[in-house]
Formats: C-alpha cells, sequence, structure tokens
C-alpha cells in the first residue's frame, strides 16, 4: 500500500512538475520557430532531468508517474533528434533515435525521423523499414502520402544503389532544364588494394567494357563559385583562396557532425608513407554500414589540410566532365573513394560530374585485376610536359607509358621532332617524322598509341588543316586510325571524340552517316560513360562539338 507523504513533499513534487513542464513547452516552442541550437539546448536540459528523476522516483503521489516520465522523455529525445538532424548532426540524432525506440519501438514521429536520418545518411535499406514501421501507425493515415513518396524515394535509390542502373537521358535530352535525376551511392565490381605506383589503389574485380560504370558517390563536401574573368590574377588567387577556406570548413564541419565521414576522411592519404597506410576494406564505403562501427579517431588541423591537399578534385579537370548548371562554376570537392584512384599517363576511367555526385567509369576496356587509373593531369602532352606536372603533385610517374616513353625520348630524331616542334615546324612534316621513326623503332600496338597521344596536338592540328592533308595526307595514317589507336592507349577523351565528330562532318560533307555515327557513339560511351540511352548520346555529341575550348 501507498504510504501517505508530508503536503510539502507534495509541493515539491507540483513544483518539479511545473518546471520540467514549463522547460518542456520552451523547448518545443523553439523547435516550431526553427531555432534549432536552442532547442536542442532546452532538450538536453529537459532529457537530464527526465534521467534524474526516473532513477530517484521512487514513492511518487501519481502511480503513473514513471511511465508518463519514459513518454516524456521518449518525445524530447525524438524532437532533439529532429533539431540535431536540421543542424545535420546525424550521428548524435541517430543516437537519440535509437534511445527513443529503446522506450517505444513503434514511436511515430522517431521513426519519421530516424527514415529521414538514414536517408540522409544514404542507408536506402535502414531508411525503408523505418517507413515501412511508421506506415502501421495509426498516426500515419494523416500524412501517408508523404511517407508513401519516402517509401517510393527509398525503394527507388535502394534499386539504384543495388543495381547500378543510373539514367541521365532525360535530363541531357531536356537541355539539362529542372533538377538532375536522382541518385545514389553506388560501388560496381572494385576493390582497393596495395598499388604498384604508391601506396593503395583501386582495382577491377572482373573484366570492365568501356563506358561501364565503376562506382557513383556523393561528394563529403563541395565549393564552388565563379571566378573572376578580369585579368587581374591577384583577384582569381584571392577567390580562390576564399573558395579554398570555405572548402576547408564544409568538410571540418561534416567530419565533426558525422562518424562515418570522420572515419573516411582518416583513411585517405597525407601523402607521407603511403606504402605504410592500411588498406581500408570496400565495406566501409557501402551505405548499410552502420554508424556505430566508427571510431572517433584524432584528425587535426594539419591532417586535414595535408589530406586535403592530396585528395580533392577540381571538378573541371581533364578527365572529368560536369553536366548541368555547374558548368558555368568553378568547383572543388572531396569524394573519398575517388580518392583511392591512382594517375596513369595510361589512364582507363574518367569522372563525370552530376551536382555533388561523381561517377567514375571505364574509358577503355578494363581487365579483372587491373588498375582502375584516371588522370591527374592533362595526358595528351610528351612525356617532358607530363613530368613537369607531376611534379607539381609532388610524385613521379613511373607508368607503363612513362617507361615505354623514358626509353624512346632520348633518340636524337625524337629530339629533333621535339625541337622542330618548338620552332613551329609545318604539323604535318612533324607527323610524318613521328610515323616513320616509330616504323623504324618497330614500335606496336599500344605503345604507337601511346607516342600518338604523346603529340595529339600535333596530329590533331594536322587532321584539321587542309593544307597539311593536301601535302601530308597520303602518306600519314588515317585520322580514324589514329583516334582508334590513341583510344585504345589512353582511353576515350573529350578532344580526342571531338576531332572524331569534326573529322567525320568533314568527309560526310556535313553530316555523319550510320557506321560513323556508331563508331562516334562507342567512343561517347569511354567519355561520358554509359548511363545514356542514344538519343541522349546524340545530344551529347553535338554538343561537344559546339564546345568553345581548344586544346
Ligand atoms: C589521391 S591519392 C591516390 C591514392 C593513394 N595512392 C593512397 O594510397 O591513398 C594521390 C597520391 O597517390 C600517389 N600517386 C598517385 N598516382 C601516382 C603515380 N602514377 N605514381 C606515383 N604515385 C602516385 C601520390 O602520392 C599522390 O599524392
Amino acid at each position: 500500500m501507498r504510504e501517505s507523504k508530508q503536503p510539502d513533499m507534495e509541493d515539491l513534487e507540483e513544483e518539479e512538475d511545473r518546471m520540467m513542464q514549463q522547460l518542456r513547452s520552451k523547448a518545443t516552442e523553439l523547435l516550431l520557430r526553427k531555432e534549432w541550437n536552442e532547442s536542442v539546448q532546452a532538450y538536453s536540459l529537459f532529457i537530464s532531468l527526465c534521467h534524474n528523476q526516473i532513477s530517484n522516483t521512487h514513492n511518487h503521489s501519481d502511480p503513473d508517474h514513471l511511465s508518463k516520465l519514459h513518454k516524456s522523455l521518449c518525445l524530447a529525445l525524438s524532437n532533439r533528434a529532429e533539431a540535431l538532424s536540421r543542424l545535420r548532426h546525424f550521428t548524435d540524432a541517430l543516437g537519440d533515435c535509437y534511445q527513443a525506440l529503446k522506450i517505444d519501438s513503434a514511436h511515430f514521429k522517431t521513426l519519421l525521423c530516424k527514415g529521414k536520418i538514414l536517408l540522409n545518411l544514404n542507408r536506402y535499406s535502414a531508411a525503408l523499414d523505418c517507413f515501412k514501421s511508421a506506415l502501421l501507425d495509426p498516426q500515419a493515415s494523416l500524412n501517408s502520402e508523404t511517407i508513401n513518396g519516402y517509401l517510393d524515394k527509398c525503394k527507388k535509390l535502394e534499386f539504384l544503389s543495388r543495381t547500378g542502373a543510373f539514367d541521365l537521358s532525360d535530363w541531357i535530352v531536356n537541355g539539362f532544364r529542372g533538377k538532375p535525376p536522382e541518385l545514389a551511392e553506388y560501388i560496381g565490381t572494385v576493390e582497393i588494394k596495395k598499388s604498384e605506383m604508391g601506396g593503395r589503389g583501386l582495382f577491377a574485380t572482373k573484366n570492365i567494357d568501356a563506358g561501364t560504370l565503376l562506382f557513383l558517390t556523393k561528394a563529403i563536401a563541395t565549393e564552388r563559385g565563379i571566378l573572376p574573368q578580369s585579368n587581374s590574377e591577384e583577384l582569381g588567387k584571392n577567390a580562390q583562396l576564399v573558395m579554398w577556406k570555405n572548402f576547408i570548413d564544409k568538410v571540418v564541419e561534416s567530419a565533426t557532425k558525422c562518424h562515418k565521414t570522420h572515419h573516411l576522411i582518416c583513411r585517405l592519404s597525407t601523402g607521407e608513407d603511403e606504402d605504410g597506410l592500411e588498406v581500408p576494406d570496400l565495406s566501409l564505403f557501402r551505405p548499410e554500414t552502420e554508424e556505430s562501427s566508427f571510431s572517433n579517431e584524432k584528425l587535426d588541423m594539419g591532417k586535414i589540410l595535408s589530406i586535403l591537399d592530396v585528395n580533392s578534385l577540381v571538378e573541371d579537370a581533364i578527365s572529368a566532365k560536369v553536366l548541368g548548371k555547374n558548368s558555368d562554376y568553378y568547383g572543388v570537392g572531396i569524394w573519398v573513394l575517388a580518392a583511392f584512384i591512382n594517375h596513369s599517363c595510361y589512364p582507363n576511367a574518367r569522372r563525370v560530374h552530376v551536382g555533388d555526385y561523381v561517377m567514375v567509369h571505364a574509358s577503355r576496356d578494363i581487365k579483372a585485376g587491373e588498375e582502375v587509373t584516371f588522370a591527374y593531369f592533362d595526358v595528351l602532352l610528351p612525356l617532358r610536359n607530363r613530368r613537369e606536372m607531376a611534379k607539381t603533385w609532388c610524385f613521379s610517374c613511373n607508368c607503363k607509358r612513362c617507361k615505354f616513353e623514358e626509353g624512346i625520348c632520348g633518340k636524337q630524331e625524337m629530339i629533333e621532332i621535339e625541337m622542330g616542334l618548338d620552332r613551329g615546324l609545318e604539323v604535318g612534316g612533324i607527323v610524318y617524322r613521328l610515323e616513320e621513326g616509330m616504323r623504324r623503332w618497330m614500335v606496336r600496338g599500344n605503345e604507337k598509341g601511346f607516342l600518338r597521344a604523346s603529340f595529339w596536338a600535333v596530329y590533331s592540328e594536322a587532321f584539321g588543316c587542309e593544307k597539311s592533308m593536301r601535302r601530308w595526307g597520303r602518306r600519314i595514317p588515317a585520322m580514324e586510325a589514329v583516334v582508334g589507336s590513341v583510344v585504345e592507349a589512353v582511353g576515350s577523351d573529350e578532344r580526342v571524340l571531338k576531332a572524331l565528330m569534326e573529322g567525320l562532318k568533314r568527309s560526310g560533307g556535313g553530316g555523319i552517316g550510320m557506321v560513323e555515327m556508331e563508331r562516334a557513339m562507342k567512343l561517347g560511351r569511354g567519355v561520358y560513360g554509359k548511363v545514356v540511352k542514344k538519343q541522349a548520346m546524340r545530344t551529347l555529341l553535338e554538343l561537344c562539338i559546339q564546345e568553345q575550348k581548344h586544346y
């Protein structure tokens, strides 16, 4: 039987209850006013008072007091999770959801909140389970449209993430108008292993055709801006510095707010002792990996800066294509899985940027076990230029192509060809000398493509020059043959595709025949990936010709 209580004890209880009630109303008001930080603070105080009361409640006059406290705690945790998720503190928000669901495993509001957080963390199937459970609640009937919307979104993203069946066709054909298509995290047949080039690298686990998507991932952080067009170098540098600072702030914020992001950033190279770095398991990068599997290692500012220096990518790099509205912007970002890809002057992959996502696809066929590489800098240049570029990246490239060209570039004839280039000799003549040289040095197969790629600028100028073609056309290989060997050697490239399209148009009197179009499409798949159907690929090929850039 309940002991009778002193009246002053009951007053104290009443006073405590009143205070809790006030605090809860205040927190709710802040939440409704979208003052997320303040609301988190108020709920935190309320939650700790709840915990205190739960552990100290023994003889409360209300027999339902304890169960009421648990109910209030559950709702407060749920509301704090909502506020935390709006502040993008996903790990903490998820922690609150777990606690709330421990109290009431079917708590409607928490299930919705948890589902939305998991969706933000790209954990599509776990989010789907939450929305499915929420739908069973009687309250769901009032929100069924919203919940069904989330369910459809989760199902779609889960399917895309499992199959990699992305299709950008409609968006491209509609001139990139409207929102880009919904994209999801996807990892194809690749793995991370030790690389002969240095540290770790990404490798194909199966034979992969040109154009096949290798993976698709969202940036941890990006920063974009329109750089000043004025002649002042100072202005441009300042604008870049501001962007870089904003970018660093965003990376730090993401790492602070999400344990997984923090953990993934810690796996990246700082540029030191790369061969001693651990090889992370690919499961780390999969969207379904639970937040709780990640520890919080030390990540100071010095380490972050080195990591960003080594691993950040710019969107308008030579081996990348930006689709959609980012095109006018200078953009920098960090995409973790892409940061495991080493450079090669004999690359087999390219990237396409859509919003904050990057899609990496094979730019030529890749054999099982072969390392996946893309070009950090322009590889349609002679060895000496590439060496200079590699220096700015603080490594010296020892890929197959560089090794082969080192053996060739000491030849007297090669030195003369390069001198001729510097002196501005006629391009057709230089191409002729180079082709003759290759015949005499018995350069075969891919190696021919390597050298032609090194002197691509000369070849493309010669093919585009009527005078040169009249004089040398019969003595040098056809443009299609050169394009074929360059693409086989260094993968598809937009400039090579452009030259092919222009050449085909010229020889076809302004139009391109069916067979030739098929060839161009194949090359296009290596440049843009197989994420587009025929009509959309035609649109991209047309855009490629119109592109004003000259290389
Ligand atoms: C974005 S990371 C690539 C992944 C890196 N290997 C790792 O283990 O994390 C860039 C760094 O990889 C190394 N690297 C990339 N390509 C290379 C190459 N062709 N030759 C030598 N080192 C290379 C350089 O140290 C470079 O700073």
